[in-house]
């Protein structure tokens, strides 16, 4: 039996893995960690058995615990009971908790040499230098579950390192691709939120329909695969059916396609190196559908650009880009601010704040915290 901690449990990506586990009969949840749905963890709990549980805080402790009536379950709180499933014994931590929370759990998860199955992009665009030290330091791994990583990671499999010539990351485009620049100021948070090929959390849904979910993963896919910016593209498909590919120094690309269906990248990373059988659609590539390809409009969709230059600026810019972010979406999730104001608020706080390098996690806590405050009194102010 392997172990799994699964933090974020109660999330799309949480749900999405123990649908696998429960296909999967080698697999014991040993640890679950959410934020304030306690009703569906507590539906978890009680399926799973988990020896310990986090959730976001004292209240929802309480309302679990309601719940739960005599089940034997040590419940822990906030950041520091993340952390405590993150470092619970287990053979993988599936971090797919939202934003840069995720940041001290992977910590706690690669620094005692565990798998790290990462969902939780906004863990390394913020802190990559720092959890990539940890894990070469105690032998850990990571094993990317965001779609396009999870294709390179395939494509990359065998190989040697120095015949890559770049890594080329597909973007669905979101709903908005189409959409004449005018148009664009008129976007509501319904309309935001029909992302055309994912059912993905809220946040995310948002980052993709400005693009800054694929700056993200432009960050994240340098960290994770060790390769430089320059090598590094974005192309705009909007089927999402080739997940990411690679080229080769002879031309040749490699990709992986597949359906858009997060439970496979899921899998993959639970039981890598292993391939198993999955019982979930598969792709029909004879049924008619036409795949297109196209470049990224960086006018319309400036938060791709910011992310690319904070991504290279480095020192703590990607964090503070990533923590600005965070801040503009919930604004914009909460109707106070329109959808172009998203790029402003980052563009803006990224002016605002020197970069440095950071040195420690307390570094990167600290440029996230006052990222986070020059976005709330820039949204707030209105502009
Ligand atoms: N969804 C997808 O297909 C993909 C997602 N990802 C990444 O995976 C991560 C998760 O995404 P997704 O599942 O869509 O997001 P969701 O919003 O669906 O889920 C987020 C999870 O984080 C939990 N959470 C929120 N606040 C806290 C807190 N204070 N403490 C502990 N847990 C908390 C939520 O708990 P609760 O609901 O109980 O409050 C929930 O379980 C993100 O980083 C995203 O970028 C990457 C690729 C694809
Ligand atoms: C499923 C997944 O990995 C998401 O990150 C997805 O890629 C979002 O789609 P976009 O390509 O629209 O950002
Ligand atoms: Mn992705």
């Amino acid at each position: 039996m392997k172990r799994i901690a699964i933090l974020g449990s109660t999330g799309t990506i949480g749900v999405q893995a123990l649908e696998v586990l429960s296909h999967l009969d080698t697999y014991e949840v040993v640890a679950l960690a959410a934020g304030r749905n306690v009703e569906r963890l507590a539906e978890q709990v009680r399926a799973y058995r988990p020896r310990l549980v986090a959730v976001a805080d004292d209240e929802a402790r309480q309302a679990l615990r309601e719940r739960l009536g005599g089940e034997p379950v040590e419940i822990a709180v906030g950041d520091e009971g993340l952390v405590a499933c993150a470092a619970y014994p287990s053979d993988i931590v599936l971090n797919a908790v939202v934003g840069a929370r995720g940041i001290l759990p992977a910590l706690a998860a690669v620094g005692r040499g565990a798998r790290l199955a990462l969902a939780n992009k906004e863990c390394l665009v913020a802190a990559g230098d720092l959890i990539l030290r940890a894990m070469r330091d105690a032998g850990g791994e990571i094993v990317p579950v965001d779609s396009e990583h999870c294709a390179l990671h395939q494509c990359l499999r065998s190989g040697d390192p120095a015949e890559v010539l770049r890594l080329v990351l597909t973007a669905s485009g979101g709903p908005f691709r189409t959409w004449p620049k005018e148009r664009m100021a008129e976007i509501t948070v319904q309309d935001a939120l029909r992302h055309p090929n994912w059912s993905m959390g809220r946040k995310i849904t948002i980052d993709s329909a400005t693009l800054m979910n694929k700056g993200l993963e432009v960050i994240e896919a340098h960290h994770l695969f060790a390769v430089p910016y320059d090598k590094i593209s974005v192309l705009v498909h909007p089927e999402s059916i080739v997940h990411s590919m690679v080229e080769f120094v002879d031309g040749s690309m490699v990709a992986q396609l597949a359906t858009a269906d997060m439970r496979l990248p899921i899998q993959y990373a639970i039981t890598y190196p292993e391939r198993v059988a999955a019982p979930w659609p598969r792709l029909d590539l004879a049924s008619g559908r036409a795949l297109h390809f196209e470049e990224p409009d960086l006018d319309r969709f400036p938060c791709l650009r910011l992310a690319m230059d904070a991504g290279r600026a480095g020192g703590i810019a990607p964090c503070v880009l990533n923590a600005a972010n965070e801040v503009a979406v919930d604004a914009f999730l909460r109707e106070r601010i329109p959808f172009l104001r998203i790029p402003e608020v980052v563009a803006s706080v990224l002016e605002r704040m020197p970069n440095e390098t950071p040195h420690s996690v307390d570094d990167v806590l600290g440029a996230d915290a006052e990222a986070r405050r020059l976005a709330e009194l820039y949204v707030a102010k209105g502009g």
